[in-house]
């Protein structure tokens, strides 16, 4: 069987409110990031699945005869992504081997091989290879994760026919209709699975629908009628992995029940005040005094669920000196903040604040947010730099 190349690509996420609470049922208010993840799949001739990852110095390469053997196991029509196949995954994770020390690289095959082969289960395993490069820190709090699966998902069952290619020969850019990007976002969210253990499916829909959303339990409302807001983001470059931070914090909602849950419920309060400053138009000085406390506020909660880390206070520290106010972003522990800035707020403040920033050595810049959902590209709607890294495979 012989598939159709194909280009996509996703955005990353931040979240203003809400991580960790949204994976016990809260809101959470996430935006898209102009930072990018880039998959390119190509049809091969030579009886071998490869992919490439350069992000994460992972490079594998199978026999679509030992692959074969999986498809025994895969249950029922693999049209609809259902709940996660355990045995599945179990029979992947011993195949890929765990023993080699590359958590972050196994990780991403197990997720890549399970989409793969749950997609095409019914039909036969096509030669491929894909590959996969990102503008986005991995394991940083920025949805890493959740680009690499949408996008998986989205050229996965496009190669497989499930959802068109619809790209024009003169289109530079096309997206999907809603009822693909549902599809999309349903494998998405098997891979979050895979990677995160137990999602929200926050980032998943971040990456999938792009722009500002409000998620609830599944539920995603875009907020479209959002000021553009300005946002500095820090990434402090202490390594963390979501799974285990996620799992951290129910621990502690299952020893402390009834000190954890009050906690939760207050970080939803603050997500929906926040959503209530935010669609009031105009946002006046007085609002942004109350979206900077409650950054300040749920920087404390995140401390409380024991997802900070001495590296993020020291954002905190460093950016109120200048009269800033941040927040860790995505599962924390480590990886990034985010720090609100005012329309008015001086350029030489920006500049002295990142200056100030980087000096205790974290990576530090201001960014524009909003970007799309998951897309196709035709190659020279790509930028060059990017293009050049995943023609290299
Ligand atoms: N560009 C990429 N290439 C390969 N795998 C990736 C990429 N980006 C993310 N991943 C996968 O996602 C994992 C990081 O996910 P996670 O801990 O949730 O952090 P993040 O905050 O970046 O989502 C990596 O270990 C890897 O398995
Ligand atoms: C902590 C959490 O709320 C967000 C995790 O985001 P990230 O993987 O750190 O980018 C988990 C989730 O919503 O699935
Ligand atoms: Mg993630």
């Amino acid at each position: 069987m012989q598939v159709k190349d194909c280009l996509v690509s996703a955005p990353g996420k931040t979240i203003l409110h809400g991580e960790h609470a949204v994976v016990h049922g809260k809101v959470a208010l996430a935006v898209s990031l102009n930072l990018r993840t880039y998959l390119k799949l190509k049809a091969s001739s030579n009886d071998k699945v490869c992919i490439n990852l350069p992000n994460i110095d992972t490079f594998h390469c199978w026999d679509l005869s030992d692959l074969k053997q999986f498809i025994p196991y895969i249950n029922g029509t693999k049209d609809e992504a259902q709940r996660l196949d355990a045995e599945l995954v179990r029979r992947l994770r011993d195949f890929v081997g765990f023993t080699n020390g590359n958590l972050n690289g196994n990780t991403a095959c197990l997720t890549f091989l399970y989409i793969y082969l749950s997609v095409f289960a019914s039909g036969e395993l096509p030669a491929l290879t894909i590959t996969v490069w990102s503008e986005l820190p991995t394991g940083a709090g920025l949805g890493s994760s959740a680009a690499y699966s949408v996008c998986l998902a989205a050229a996965l069952l496009s190669a497989a026919g499930t959802i068109p290619t619809s790209l024009r020969e003169w289109d530079q850019t096309a997206r999907w209709c809603q009822e693909d990007l549902e599809h999309i976002n349903s494998w998405a969210f098997q891979g979050e699975t895979i990677i995160h253990g137990n999602p929200s499916g926050v980032d998943n829909a971040v990456g999938t629908w792009g722009g500002m959303l409000r998620f609830l339990a599944g539920k995603i409302i875009p907020l479209s009628r959002v000021p553009l807001l300005r946002i500095l983001l820090t990434n402090t470059k202490v390594p963390r992995s979501t799974k285990a931070l996620v799992a951290r914090v129910k621990d502690k909602i299952n020893k402390f029940p009834s000190i954890m849950n009050p906690v939760l419920d207050s970080v939803d309060a603050i997500s929906y005040t926040c959503e209530k400053v935010l669609t009031c138009e105009p946002i006046t000085g007085e609002d942004y005094s109350i979206l900077e406390e409650l950054i300040d506020i749920n920087q404390h909660h995140l401390n409380v669920m024991g997802v900070g880390h001495p590296a993020l206070d020291t954002v905190c520290r460093v950016t109120l000196a200048k009269g800033l106010h941040s927040k860790l972003t995505g599962a924390g522990g480590g990886g990034c903040g985010i720090t609100l800035l005012r329309p008015e707020t001086d350029s030489s403040v920006v500049q002295n604040t990142m200056q100030d920033l980087k000096d205790c050595g974290f990576d530090c810049w201001e960014t524009n947010i909003g970007g799309p959902g998951v897309q196709q590209h035709s190659p020279s709607s790509v930028k060059e730099e990017i293009l050049e890294i995943l023609e290299q495979y």
